[in-house]
């Protein structure tokens, strides 16, 4: 296990983790997820020794790591730009460190073998890095993180340079590796649903504190504040509860505790319907609900409709939450992250 203890971390004035406590159960795939600046990578490096806490401990397999120099802490990296050595071999690359460390040749043969028959580049164990996709790149730099068999994996958005197809199968692939190896994981992403398709345990961070830790059921389903909620996803206001789109139920007739609504605009996503909405009050609303129940409502521009609140996820407004890109949200973000410059 990893166990984080009341970590704090200032960079001058600005402070990067505010007493941050974290634990990463033995074997498991836990993703560390918040937007640019909420702190993920300082609290990853803290882990790893790359940086230093101000205060606060890490302990990892029980013994405390808060000054153990990287090199001894036992743990393997990826960042999303890999490192390579480019005069070697994808081979000589991921033997690298066991070279160093002078184990047998065989042994070395042996384990290089496996790794790269586990990471699908066994035909690929003779060419030069600059020879391979940027997705074999990563997945070689994952080869050669493992091959000293690190007690933790540290990866830090290993696939954010990478295409938005090629990051989608290599997040399926970690996961089925991680299944395979079972090393103690900690990913740091900014995109929700990477950490949602491959973690067991997703940390949602937020302005240099965790906000809710839970698997990715729990946190969809219990968010335990607005932040939490949409940043997992889509949110709808409606009535001053956030609410999910595919938690409104339209009708056509009005009903107790339903909120009457025109249709602004039908929008045909294959099985869905997205329906955005204007209640009488002037606030849009978007709901999303299924072909079938568009086709029997027969849905159209200027219809007059009833929603109601049918998921059992929903949070009361206590705090207006500004929508994404309003100048309410940009001064909120520019008073809780001042620029860098
Ligand atoms: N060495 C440093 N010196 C000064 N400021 C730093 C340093 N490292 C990080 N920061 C600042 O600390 C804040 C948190 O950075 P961090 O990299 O941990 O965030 P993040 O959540 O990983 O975001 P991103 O996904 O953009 O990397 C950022 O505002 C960053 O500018």
């Amino acid at each position: 296990m990893i166990s984080v203890k009341g970590v704090s971390k200032q960079f001058g004035d600005y402070v990067a983790l505010d007493d941050v406590s974290l634990e990463v159960p033995d074997g498991s795939l836990t993703a560390l997820l918040g937007p640019s600046g909420s702190g993920k990578s300082t609290l990853l490096r803290i882990i790893g020794g790359l940086e230093t806490a101000d205060s606060g401990s890490v302990e990892i397999h029980g013994v405390d790591a808060t000054n153990v120099p990287p090199q001894r802490r036992e743990i393997g990296f990826v960042f999303q730009h890999y490192a390579a050595f480019k005069h070697m071999t994808v081979r000589d690359n991921v033997a690298f460190g066991l070279t160093i460390r002078r184990k047998p040749k065989a042994e070395v043969a042996e384990r290089v073998d496996r790794l790269l028959r586990i990471v699908g580049l066994a035909g690929y164990a003779k060419r030069y890095p600059n020879q391979l996709s940027g997705g074999q790149r990563q997945r070689m730099a994952l080869a050669r993180a493992l091959a000293v068999e690190p007690r933790v994996l540290l990866l830090d958005e290993p696939f954010g340079a990478l295409d938005a197809k090629v990051r989608t199968e290599l997040r399926e692939w970690l996961r089925r590796l991680h299944e395979e190896v079972h090393v103690t994981t900690l990913l740091v992403t900014h995109d929700q649903e990477e950490a949602m398709s491959i973690a067991d345990d997703i940390a949602v961070m937020d302005n240099a504190h965790i906000e809710q830790v839970g698997n990715p059921r729990e946190l969809y389903d219990n968010p335990s504040s607005a932040f939490v909620m949409g940043f997992l996803g889509e949110v709808s206001q409606l009535a001053g509860r956030l609410v999910r789109p595919h938690d409104i139920a339209l009708g056509a007739e009005s009903e107790d505790g339903a909120h009457e609504a025109m249709v602004s605009r039908v929008i045909h996503l294959g099985f869905e319907v997205r329906v955005e909405l204007m209640l009488t009050s002037g606030e849009a609303v978007t709901a999303q609900i299924t072909r079938t129940e568009a086709d029997e409502l027969e849905l159209g521009q200027g219809d007059i409709v009833w929603l109601r609140a049918a998921g059992t996820t929903a949070l009361h407004v206590d705090e207006q939450v500004p929508a994404a890109g309003t100048p309410e949200a940009v001064d909120a973000a520019e008073a809780t992250q001042p620029s860098q410059s």
